[in-house]
């Protein structure tokens, strides 16, 4: 993509992963001028339209990796490569202005408003004036700031979440392909970050640009990165594999001690239900008679059956003792209304049982009854995803409640 050319079609939140290039780094070194080595000979593939994250203690090279990419730091030895072209020897202002930007300090110009301070990089590239304002609208819009509250105002004015939204347009304003962040969630307080977090993850869903996260976070690198790179001093990576893949095989100890013993725990939040592993005891109908109900439990040999109204959506459950006599399933169910999506993950799934009594929960698809999750089945599934070579989890758990 060629970002000196006019200014793309507006309503850019639909545009293909497509236009997002890979990131290849080849054989690429960094040495500074008192010999400090940063990163040695690495080779590292960002893939198009993922988020990639880099975690690893202090001075192992992260940020040195990611300023070789949009070349405020010039790499010593190697090649980078944008969609296939070498970028190591192009002009670095114009790679700059291909390639969005966020720190930390965000970095806003303090004397100008937010408008101008967003409309930096299109106005650098000669946009017209009524493309750069249409821009701008639409990119405060997306990132959660109200233009005519928010965008005539001075940095200074904005609270630390504001700031950094306001810095995320910017880096976005000229449509780059490619985003860097430089541990941008840092500087503002837990709750806040959380909230940026989800509105970060629900924005890069729509406008899937490559990018490349520094973080000491590992609850943020799991939580956002569809790959983590855990690198070592020297800019080694010791492993670079998708969240769930990097908590449930480690690759050695330091990645291990790295991602911490609580490494099972955090593996739920990236772990998706597996329709196959719910377990299916027996179903009764809240208008069945309890003498039926009670025929169908001894057959299956069940302490209990879930219970389905008319709709067939999950009403509750039947122990086997209430299941005799007279009556209807309706006048013994024991009601519970807790259900969880077939597309959360495991953690919101046990959340769930935690909060109920009957120690299970049942799993929808949309409303339709797909069977229930108990605590030895998640963790069957959470084992599963470890051993089984031909696991692949049919669905990422992007839309849940722990994304977000
Ligand atoms: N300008 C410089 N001159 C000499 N050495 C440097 C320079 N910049 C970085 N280094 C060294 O290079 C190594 C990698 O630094 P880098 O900033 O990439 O690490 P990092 O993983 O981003 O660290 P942190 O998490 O603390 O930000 C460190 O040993 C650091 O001291």
């Amino acid at each position: 993509m060629d970002a000196t050319a006019a200014p793309p079609a507006l309503r850019t939140a639909h545009r293909a992963a497509g236009d997002a290039p890979e990131i290849r780094l080849e054989g690429v070194s960094k040495v500074y001028p008192d010999g400090t080595v940063g990163v040695a000979e690495l080779d590292l593939t960002f893939a198009a339209g993922e988020l990639s994250v880099l975690v690893g203690p202090s001075g192992c090279g992260k940020t040195t990796t990611m300023k070789m990419v949009n070349r405020i730091i010039e790499p010593t030895t190697g090649r980078i490569l944008l969609g296939g072209e070498d970028v190591t020897g192009v002009d670095a202002d114009r790679l700059r202005r291909r390639i969005g930007y966020v720190i930390q300090s965000v970095g806003l110009f303090p004397h100008q408003t937010v408008r101008a301070n967003v409309a930096t990089v299109p106005r650098l590239l000669g946009w017209d004036r009524r493309e750069i304002r249409d821009r701008v609208e639409e990119l405060l819009g997306l990132v959660g700031l109200d233009p005519a509250v928010h965008g005539d105002r001075y940095p200074a004015q904005l609270s630390g979440g504001q700031r950094q939204r306001a810095g995320v347009a910017r880096a976005l304003a000229a449509d780059p392909g490619v985003l860097l962040m430089d541990e941008p969630f840092s500087a503002v307080d837990p709750v806040v970050r959380e909230r940026l977090q989800s509105e970060f993850l629900r924005l890069q869903e729509t406008v899937r640009k490559t990018i490349v996260f520094v973080t000491h976070d590992i609850e943020e690198a799991v939580r956002l990165g569809d790959r983590i790179a855990v690198m070592s001093t020297g800019g080694h990576v010791e492993q670079f594999a998708p969240p769930a893949e990097l908590l449930g095989r480690p690759a050695n100890r330091t990645v291990a001690d790295f991602v911490g013993a609580d490494r099972g725990l955090k593996r739920l939040a990236v772990t998706p239900i597996e329709p196959a592993d719910l377990e299916q005891p027996p179903v009764v109908g809240l208008v069945d008679g309890l003498a039926e109900a009670g025929a169908t439990l001894d057959r299956a040999g069940a302490g209990w059956a879930v219970v389905l109204d008319d709709a067939g959506r999950p009403a509750g459950w039947l122990p086997a003792g209430r299941a005799a006599g007279a009556g209807t399933v309706a006048s013994a169910v024991v009601r519970s209304d807790g259900a969880v999506p077939v597309q959360a993950s495991l953690r919101t799934a046990l959340a769930t049982i935690l909060q109920t009594d009957a120690g299970w929960v049942p799993v929808l698809d949309g409303d339709r009854y797909l069977g229930v999750l108990t605590p030895s089945s998640v963790h069957a599934t959470l084992r599963r995803s470890i051993t089984s070579s031909a696991y692949r989890p049919t669905a990422r758990p992007g839309t849940g409640p722990d994304r977000r």
